[in-house]
């Protein structure tokens, strides 16, 4: 089963204490995300996950494996792309991503199959492009294709949608949706909509401390939003405002058609609430005003300064 550790890591950079006592573990398939706002210390561990550099203290353990002692048996199973630089600017793709098949040993015949899935999925320019004419994001996604090659167990991302447009974006989400099926993935990102929509579970991080760990799921429940917003298909009026607050819902109008209703965020209470409101008005909309995920982050944030 692949598996992901920190323990209790810290790294100084000079005097100044970039990670702090930071540990985690993950083992088994899912997409774990690595969330904090710049210079929180995201690229630092997934460096030291890699052996790019050595922790001042504590180790990095891919599947149970010390990095900094066995560097070329965690390499074995570990793709990553951290701050992908432009490899070989003279290359073709094709030349690069075989290149990158000989370093990790694979057969010619198997890796220009798995080259051509790769660029059909992350949608490749011309394999005969060189790596040098290649925007960033198609640079971008060439690095992603070499990680995934070797078909590694275990996946370390360093923010791999930065800096990239929606379409590429998509792409690569898709294509990390797919593979953390069967595999484990840390992805680090400053984007919580991002970690939302691919990841299972989220560690938060900032200062270099790991200030929450959690599934996605249980963040958004615990920090679901107190308050709903409802649309109306008629105006609202006086009279239903009136009608509303006898009914015992706490509700504001917001808009000529909207209101806001603040409950106590349980299921069961906005579910009473919506039927009474239909009895009211007919109701054509009705959600939590915010998102509940961004409600944690910037509460666990504020808590952190
Ligand atoms: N080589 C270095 N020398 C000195 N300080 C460094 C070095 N690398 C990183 N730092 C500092 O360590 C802290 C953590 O940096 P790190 O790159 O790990 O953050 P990050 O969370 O990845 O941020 P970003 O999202 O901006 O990439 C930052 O304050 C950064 O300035």
């Amino acid at each position: 089963m692949p598996s992901i550790e920190i323990k209790d890591v810290s790294k100084y950079y000079g005097k100044f204490r970039a990670l702090d006592g930071v540990s985690f573990k993950y083992d088994g398939e899912g997409a774990i995300g690595y969330l904090g706002p710049n210079g929180a210390g995201k690229t630092t561990t997934l460096k030291i996950l890699t052996n790019l550099i050595k922790p001042s203290t504590g180790v990095a353990l891919i599947n149970g494996i010390n990095v900094n002692k066995e560097p070329v048996k965690a390499f074995a199973v570990t793709g990553s792309v951290i701050e992908s630089p432009s490899p070989f600017p003279y290359f073709t793709i094709m030349d690069s991503l075989m290149f990158v098949a000989d370093i990790r040993k694979i057969d010619h015949r198997e890796a220009k199959k798995s080259i051509d899935e790769y660029a059909d999925i992350l949608k490749l320019p011309p394999l005969d492009s060189k790596i040098g004419d290649l925007s960033k994001g198609q640079r971008q996604r060439v690095v992603i294709a070499a990680a995934l090659m070797p078909d590694p167990e275990i996946l370390l991302l360093d923010e791999p949608t930065s800096g990239l447009d929606p379409f590429e974006m998509k792409i690569i989400r898709d294509l990390i949706k797919a593979y953390k099926k069967d595999k484990l993935i840390l992805m680090s990102s400053h984007l919580l909509s991002e970690v939302s929509e691919v990841c299972d579970d989220v560690i938060f991080i900032n200062h270099g401390k790991i200030l929450a760990t959690d599934k996605v799921s249980n963040l958004s429940n615990q920090f679901r939003s107190k308050k709903l917003i409802a649309e109306t298909l008629q105006p609202i009026t006086d009279d239903i405002i009136a009608k509303i607050k006898k009914a015992g819902i706490d509700a504001e109008k917001s808009g000529e058609n909207s209101l806001v209703i603040s409950y106590d965020g349980s299921n069961e209470r906005r579910a009473d609430i919506l039927k009474k409101l239909v009895d009211i008005a007919p109701v054509i909309s009705y959600e939590s005003a915010g998102s509940e995920l961004e409600q944690a982050y910037i509460s666990i944030l504020s808590e952190s300064k």
